[in-house]
């Protein structure tokens, strides 16, 4: 049954599921192997120890064979030379253990510091990509690629020092082989053809089994990461049983996926070779037992060769026991270069960007803007700002409000027309300028672990706490937070669920503030707040806007009435445009839209 479920996901979905061509393979490799950059110097060192260890383990079997075979056999051989030969034998396997520890630290340490590496440049990553890269990737999915895809290098990089062990430790007793009996090592060298064999057939199938189960693992990450979130909307709708159920759908197709991958290796790894070893074993048992027959056989050479045997299959047994973290490794190696490949950046800048906005007269010019690059959402808008002056955006659910704020942010590119601050280029101006001036602040502004007073400060030192005691002044939500026990110091939890939605409008008005942006664009809550939060809401607005160009959304027509120019918004057109009067006057989209909210709120 859970080789059909698996089946049926292959078909199915994503590219995850299809096997990675060899050539891309190698090129993952590769890119692993570059990534692990900081940590070369340990790696090289625990191979260099990795290879001294191959070389003795070839060795030991040679010199015991000659010693079982020329003194233990001859009994004139003197006290003295078997107690030098045990001494020097031991000694050689001490200093053996002591490569073994440093090889497997230095491994250890080399693995856990590229580890360090490709986390931290992947989260560096996260944070050049733009919004549209986050609008088609589920938080869950960038979760599992950060944390736990990256996990997965570790044995990969562990493998990598194995394989170089395996060769150089089957090179190295070949070459002891030869030394003690050609004849016989001619036939052995069929070894490793066979062995190939093996791994090219298990590689052939482990890789989509191990791609298969990485893609599982993202969408379930990516549903408890939509239950996390959504938690209050599912509470509220009795969601539960639904988003149980999906979960549990998901987690068993992650179990079956897990059960292929158990069932493949068990019958791919462990006893193929055991088998082989074993064959091999009776080969050399009847090869040798053979040329018993015309002369005698040296013990020491039976032992050696058995011994030998070991050493090639004990590491390639490791390298193929390995292999299944070398697919994982590649899996994730593959699918962490996606989002280190990615280049949906945040909107670029024109090269030497460094303009400055002094003013804050903003100008659009026949701006066409579109999300996806297919579907236009802003058509041929035009309209201006001086400085100083507010431009309130109204229209319909969907009419393009918040999206004419994304191309003026630089969330997002727009495609046609031109948008000019102070008469520059939006992408001629210096982007840290830029930020600095434009003051966002949004319906639900996100709020940080940690307290109030961090999180009106945003982390910047250069912003003193009487700065911050001003600006929570000035927006008026001085009086709630001197009210609070710890008042600046009050702890926020992540996404402030500890405060009201009135309280953290106040706090990210604040946030804004405590900049001083030349330009200011509000996108007018909508959640319901108390009618004195309210009210301070308003004040705060209004101080807010006193000397900065005002980008608006209004959803109540009721707190743009002062605008300097009201734009009414329909399918991405301005259909009308004027002051609040004006639009009154001409009984049109907005007089309508106005009229309905006071019916509205007179019903109330
Ligand atoms: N990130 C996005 N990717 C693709 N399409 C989007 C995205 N955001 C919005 N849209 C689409 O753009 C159109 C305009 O949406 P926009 O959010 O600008 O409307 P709005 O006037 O701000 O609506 P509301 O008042 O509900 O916030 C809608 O058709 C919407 O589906």
């Amino acid at each position: 049954m859970a080789d059909n479920t698996v089946e049926k996901n292959k078909k199915n979905n994503s590219i995850w599921s299809q096997s990675i061509p060899v050539h891309e393979q190698l090129a993952v490799v590769w890119r692993l192997i570059k990534m692990a950059t900081p940590a070369y110097w340990m790696f090289a060192g625990a191979i260099l120890f990795a290879l001294i260890s191959t070389l003795i383990s070839g060795y030991l079997p040679y010199i015991l064979q000659n010693f079982m075979n020329k003194q233990l056999t001859n009994p004139n051989t003197p006290l003295n030379a078997v107690i030098s030969f045990a001494l020097g034998f031991g000694a050689i396997q001490i200093f053996s253990a002591i490569l073994t520890y440093f090889q497997n630290f230095w491994y250890g340490q080399a693995s856990e510091t590229a580890l360090n590496n490709v986390r931290k440049r992947l989260y560096a990553k996260l944070h050049q990509l733009g919004m549209r890269y986050f609008d088609q990737v589920p938080g869950g999915a960038l979760v599992t690629r950060v944390m736990n895809d990256t996990e997965s290098f570790f044995d990969f990089w562990m493998l990598l020092v194995n394989l170089i062990y395996a060769v150089a430790s089957i090179i190295s007793v070949y070459i002891f082989m030869f030394a003690s009996d050609p004849g016989l090592s001619y036939w052995l060298l069929l070894i490793v053809p066979v062995t190939l064999l093996t791994i090219w057939v298990y590689q052939k199938y482990s890789s989509s089994v191990y791609r298969n189960m990485r893609a599982k693992l993202s969408a379930l990450n990516a549903k408890l990461a939509e239950s996390i979130n959504g938690i209050e909307t599912i509470q509220n709708f009795h969601q539960e049983t639904r988003m149980k159920s999906e979960f549990e759908k998901i987690n068993q197709e992650y179990f079956d996926a897990r059960f292929h991958m158990v069932k493949m290796d068990s019958r791919l790894l462990g006893p193929m070779n055991q088998l082989l070893l074993g064959m091999t074993t009776v080969f050399i048992l009847w090869y040798l037992g053979n040329q018993s027959f015309t002369a005698a056989v040296a013990g020491g050479t039976i032992y050696a060769f058995t011994n030998w045997i070991g050493n090639i299959f004990n590491p390639l047994n490791n390298v193929q026991q390995s292999l299944s973290t070398f697919q994982d490794g590649v899996v994730s190696g593959y699918r962490a270069g996606k989002i280190l490949d990615d280049t949906t950046y945040e909107p670029a800048q024109h090269e030497n960007a460094n303009g400055k906005i002094t003013d804050g007269k903003i100008e659009f010019r026949h701006v066409d803007f579109s999300y996806d690059g297919k579907t236009t959402i802003l058509h041929d808008l035009s309209f201006t700002a001086e400085p100083g002056q507010t431009i309130a955006l109204v229209g319909h659910t969907g009419s393009g409000k918040s999206s004419t704020i994304n191309a003026l942010m630089r969330f997002y590119e727009f495609q046609k027309g031109s948008i000019l601050i102070d008469g520059q280029d939006i992408r001629d101006l210096d982007p840290v300028d830029f930020r600095e001036k434009m003051g966002l602040v949004l319906q639900d502004s996100f709020m940080f672990y940690g307290d109030i007073n961090s999180n009106i400060r945003m982390y910047d030192d250069s912003i003193t706490d009487q700065q911050i005691v001003d600006a929570a002044r000035f927006v008026d939500a001085d009086k709630f937070i001197d009210s609070l026990p710890h008042g600046y110091k009050t702890p926020v939890l992540e996404g402030g669920s500890s405060l009201s939605a009135g309280q953290k409008q106040l706090i990210s008005f604040a946030r804004t503030i405590v900049r001083d942006p030349k330009i200011l664009i509000l996108d007018e809550a909508t959640a319901n707040i108390d009618t004195q939060t309210e009210a301070a809401i308003q004040r705060a607005l209004k101080n807010m806007r006193t000397n900065r160009t005002t980008i608006a959304i209004a959803h109540r027509l009721s707190t743009i009435k002062d605008a300097d120019l009201i734009l009414v918004l329909d399918k991405g057109v301005v259909v009308e445009q004027g002051t609040h009067r004006q639009l009154l006057a001409q009984k049109g989209y907005y007089y309508d839209l106005y009229k309905m909210q006071s019916m509205e709120n007179a019903g109330k």
